[in-house]
């Protein structure tokens, strides 16, 4: 059996400076299901907490992003996430039009700077993959460099993108990446990086990375760099070579993505957003996945995870363990796949299927 401890809860390395909020024995959970999916994935996580009665209380905000008009909607789900500290979301749709609103995604990580996303990519028994054996924490820096939002055309036909670099943020997260390394039994962490080409910016994230894992050295924690082409080749090729990585913004967009589909898709792997602050927890590939809205075809497993990461947060680790264990063994027993994995049983099969092992 695949056992919860795969998940990062215990070891996430800064605990909210201030704590969750509870009354009377009871969690405020802000939750914002999202678009496409969210709706259904997050309809079975309140069916299972119900089921084993958790300690938690939501406080739902239906934000979309598929119209702008969602904005005062989105500022008042973002009061709550301040009073509340601790989250539980499904993605919000982005236009790509020139005039359209900026990503709320993205605005949530930068207003609750919770700056380290964290995503866990572990082969399970019951989803057959090319390789087995995959097992690798992805840690990415989720506030600024490709996603500061900063561009401008400069002249007809000319544009300007700002990808933002600091110091700061740089250590900050290749701390985060190597206390999460040293609280989860890791032993090496890579920097994932393209310093050849920008030298100023990933040359700062590089050598900044390099001076925090001197720091480190005398734990006992491997580390080395990998240019992020190079890196993309090895995770198809040989992704047992990995352990925990740290990277700017973009590349972990697109490695947690990679990282998804060599465990089984975006309906398995678990995620969250971590700050001093504040917690935010989602889908660890993070897809709005519209094309099967509504179908109850959707895998609910990435989302249920990802709230049993939540309940670890919270100091809930019983609840948690019984929750991870039961979808696990869902999973792992091959006997209720959903479309995703290959199988045909519905959102709602999954969600019975999980409740009926607790
Ligand atoms: N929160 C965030 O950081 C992100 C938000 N987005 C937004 O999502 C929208 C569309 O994103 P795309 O990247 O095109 O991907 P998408 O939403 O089309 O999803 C990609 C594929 O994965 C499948 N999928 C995703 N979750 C699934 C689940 N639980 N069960 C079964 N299948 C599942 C979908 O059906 C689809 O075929 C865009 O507006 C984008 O801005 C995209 C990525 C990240
Ligand atoms: O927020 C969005 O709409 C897209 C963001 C995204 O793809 C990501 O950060 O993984
Ligand atoms: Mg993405």
């Amino acid at each position: 059996m695949q056992r919860p401890s795969l998940l990062p809860i215990r070891g996430l390395p800064l605990l909210n400076a201030y704590g969750p909020v509870k009354y009377g024995g009871v969690y405020t959970v802000t939750l914002i299901p999202g678009d496409g999916v969210g709706a259904e994935i997050t309809d079975s996580v309140k069916e299972i907490f119900e089921h084993v009665n958790a300690p938690i209380e939501w406080e739902q905000y239906n934000v979309s992003g598929l119209t702008s008009a969602g904005e005062s909607l989105f500022q008042q789900a973002m009061d709550s996430m301040k009073r509340n500290r601790v989250g539980l979301k499904g993605i919000l749709f982005t236009p790509i039009e020139a005039a359209s609103h900026n990503s709320w995604n993205v605005a949530m990580r930068q207003q609750l700077d919770i700056y380290a996303s964290v995503v866990l990519c572990k082969s399970l028994r019951g989803v057959p993959t090319r390789h087995s054996n995959v097992d690798f924490a992805i840690i990415r820096e989720n506030t600024e460099g490709e996603y500061s939002g900063l561009e401008h055309q400069s002249f007809p036909g000319v544009v300007e993108s700002l990808k933002v670099s600091t110091r700061a943020k740089a250590e900050r997260i290749s701390r985060f990446a190597f206390d999460f390394a040293l609280k989860n039994g890791r032993k090496k962490v890579t920097c994932v990086h393209k310093a050849n080409i920008m030298k100023l910016g990933d040359g700062l994230f590089l050598r900044t990375f390099r001076e925090v894992a001197e720091e480190y050295k005398s734990s006992g924690i491997e580390f080395n760099d990998m240019i992020v082409d190079n890196t993309s080749m090895q995770l198809v090729a040989k992704p047992t070579q990995f352990d925990v990585m740290v990277m700017p913004n973009l590349y972990g967009a697109i490695v947690s993505n990679i990282g998804a589909a060599l465990v089984g898709g975006p309906g398995i792997v678990p995620g969250c957003n971590i700050g001093r602050e504040y917690a935010l927890f989602e889908p660890g590939a993070r897809h709005v996945a519209n094309d099967i809205m509504g179908t109850n075809k959707a895998n609910p497993a990435a989302m249920i995870l990802s709230a049993t990461m939540m309940l670890r947060h919270l100091g809930l680790d019983g609840i948690a363990d019984s929750i991870a264990t039961a979808t696990y063994d869902v999973i792992n027993s091959g006997s209720v796949k959903t479309a995703d994995m290959g199988g045909n049983a519905t959102t709602t099969d999954f969600t019975a299927a999980v409740i009926k092992n607790l």
